[in-house]
């Protein structure tokens, strides 16, 4: 499905995904991308290749599932060599240019040479592309060369972009590959003055910030854009403004997405591009502002594109309503977890509010921290089943919030309706957890909180919980980079805090999300590698963060309540004490308190955490100070060592 946006300067985009970067069989693949609403394909060879249907056949089946077939690649180690191997070059062209015309395609892409063959002389790669470009001009072919960042010799866009210069023939182009061009060059000055009808390609990928070998790093790790550090809105904005009028093509090498179901991989990479399309419409609604800021004259100059820009939006990416906090977080727990999680939420100030109308859920309020307690079948877990079954954020228009989901691919949940019941819309993200989108105020069916019949009486003094401060799930390893692109693009959030860490069971990676406002904040945590089967700590853990301005005063009621705080050793505070020198009756109520601490530029955090309540959920408290902005990781070793001591002792 093209995007309906257009560019000011040009038509509506096309997309369009690499068979390389999805699993499966050619015919797997090629399904998978129109499913997910690709407008069409790059065709990577080696699928072909495997494939028992003929060209004309695969032809027709793109054509039959509506996708066209953007580009035919790759065509390696052709340029700058000696006369013999030019000929072999030219003769193996031919017959690949025979099987694009079979296939009903019209560009190939070249990749520059990496062979010991070839010689460092770009006036001869030049004249030796001319000649490839004249062979396939007579077949109606063009050639897109392509800078790899490990080129033998061209290993920059800018050597590529003079030797297409240089070869000065219609049918030779240029590709730009986000990943060559970023990896080598974060910020790449120049792109936008490249002729658009000289490039002939554009292939996307984002990556990791990673030291190590670029061929490596681009064969292993790269990511559907949104997922990893490259600055693409940037990069695809100065492409867009050459004038470049091809589709946006994914291109991402990754070992997990080579191994994943292709239609989820699929949606998560339309979901990145519409992502990525609107990040670009920001830019340039931004760079259209303050150009006509800074020149008011040509203020009329500039308004028909904006204009045109603007009036396109419409049936777009409905943009990201403004949230306003977490409205409620849904735990399923089960006959043996309902009564330790209800006496820990209990001993937490938390009071029961109310009862669903029509189902087996509690509602437990304190501030505006929400925590419903679903009943689930009782399952085998020892301490019972306890997870998170569902968040709901806050917004001041949930209507787009869920349209936007939809825009964007998420799958709508079924709703279950009885009557007088919240029409709260949902969706699913990668791991199953459901997002709703609410107005815990509102008079209409947003506002969820009257399908509850409540209580009446206000608690008698809570224990200083004031609201939910983060809720942090963790991942699968191979959904990692699908959930966070999801929570970013459905809700709106931007990632802050990217860290890694080593833990007891393995090294742990964790990536929060927050609204520009902080009011929600998602964290994801997961292993670095795929787990074997020695993992003894808590499987997958999760946990709902509540936020105090009190944190002393809020672990003294806790206790007065009988409530547990995990124990923390006491050579995590003497380190305390090594490392920041901190005021010593500081430290001493920490210990008394069990309660830990961090830092960072911009202010303090203490946190203390609950014992785990059945299979894998546990509470936390936190104190923000000064807008301290991270999530305590530096001591989440010591809470996963500890989470390991108490259940042994359980045991
Ligand atoms: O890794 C490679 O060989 C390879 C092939 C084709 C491309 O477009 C590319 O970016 C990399
Ligand atoms: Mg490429």
């Amino acid at each position: 499905m093209a995007m309906t946006r257009a560019h000011p300067h040009r038509g509506a985009i096309r997309t369009s995904i690499a068979t390389v970067c999805l699993s499966g069989t050619l015919e797997d693949k090629l399904a998978a991308a129109a499913a997910a609403g690709f407008d069409g394909v790059e065709i990577f060879e080696n699928d072909l290749i495997a494939s028992p249907a003929s060209p004309e056949e695969v032809g027709r089946l793109c054509a039959d599932l509506g996708l066209s077939i953007e580009l035919y690649q790759p065509f390696r180690d052709f340029e700058a060599v000696d006369e013999d191997r030019l000929h072999g070059g030219l003769r193996r062209a031919e017959r690949k240019f025979d099987v694009m015309e079979r296939l009903g395609t019209s560009t190939m892409l070249v990749c520059s040479t990496v062979s010991p063959h070839a010689v460092d002389d770009d006036e001869l790669a030049a004249t030796q592309l001319r000649t490839l470009a004249e062979r396939a001009a007579r077949r109606g072919i063009r050639i897109a060369y392509e800078a790899l960042a490990w080129g033998r010799f061209v290993d920059t866009w800018a050597r590529s972009w003079d030797v297409v210069r240089r070869g000065d023939h219609p049918a030779l182009g240029l590709c730009l590959d986000s990943f060559h061009v970023l990896s080598r060059e974060p910020s790449p000055a120049g792109i936008a003055g490249i002729p658009g009808e000289k490039l002939f390609f554009l292939q996307l990928a984002d990556a990791p910030q990673l030291s190590m070998d670029v061929l490596q790093w681009s064969r292993h790790h790269r990511l559907f854009p949104g997922q990893g550090a490259f600055d693409l809105a940037t990069f695809l904005r100065d492409v867009l403004d050459t004038g470049y009028s091809g589709p946006l093509s994914l291109e991402v090498f990754n070992d997990v997405f080579r191994q994943s179901d292709p239609n989820r991989t699929a949606v998560d990479a339309m979901r990145s591009l519409r992502t990525l399309d609107e990040a670009v419409e920001h830019r340039h609604r931004a760079a259209t502002t303050e150009r006509a800021a800074a020149r008011p004259a040509e203020a009329t100059a500039t308004g028909p594109a904006a204009g045109q820009a603007a009036g396109q939006a419409a049936g777009a990416l409905p943009v990201a309503p403004e949230l306003t906090g977490h409205a409620f977080t849904e735990l399923g727990v089960d006959a043996h977890s309902a009564a330790r999680v209800e006496r820990t939420l209990a001993t937490m100030g938390f009071a029961h509010r109310g009862q669903h109308r029509s189902k087996p859920v509690q509602l437990w309020q304190q501030g505006t921290a929400r925590v419903l307690l679903n009943t689930v079948g009782a399952g085998d877990e020892p301490g019972g089943i306890a997870e998170v079954r569902a968040l709901a954020v806050d917004s001041v228009d949930p209507a787009s919030s869920a349209r936007r989901a939809e825009a964007l691919l998420a799958p709508v949940l079924p709703r279950t309706r009885g009557t007088a019941e919240a029409d709260l819309s949902s969706v699913a993200a990668p791991d199953g957890t459901a997002v709703f989108f609410c107005r815990s105020g509102a008079e209409d069916h947003t506002g969820w909180l009257s399908d509850f019949i409540l209580t009446g009486t206000e608690p008698a003094g809570g224990t200083g919980l004031t609201r939910t401060d983060h809720v942090a799930l963790t991942q699968p390893f191979d959904w990692f980079d699908e959930a966070s692109l999801f929570y970013r693009s459905v809700l709106g959030l931007e990632p802050h805090h990217d860290t890694e860490y080593a833990a007891p069971f393995g090294l742990m990676r964790s990536r929060a999300m927050t609204d520009d406002e902080r009011s929600v904040r998602i964290a994801l945590n997961s292993t670095l590698l795929r787990r074997g089967e020695w993992a003894p700590g808590v499987p997958d853990p999760q946990h709902i963060a509540f936020a105090t301005d009190d944190i002393f005063g809020t672990a003294l009621a806790m206790r007065e309540r009988g409530g547990e705080i995990l124990p923390v050793p006491d050579n995590y505070y003497d380190d305390l004490d090594a490392r920041l020198a901190l005021d010593p009756d500081l430290i001493a109520r920490m210990r008394a308190c069990d309660v830990l601490y961090d830092q960072d530029e911009h202010g303090a955090f203490f946190h203390l955490y609950t014992e785990m309540l059945g299979s894998r959920v546990f509470f936390e408290v936190v104190q923000r100070v000064g807008g301290y902005a991270g999530y305590g990781s530096v001591n989440a070793p010591v809470r996963m060592a500890a989470h390991r001591r108490s259940r042994l002792a359980r045991r």
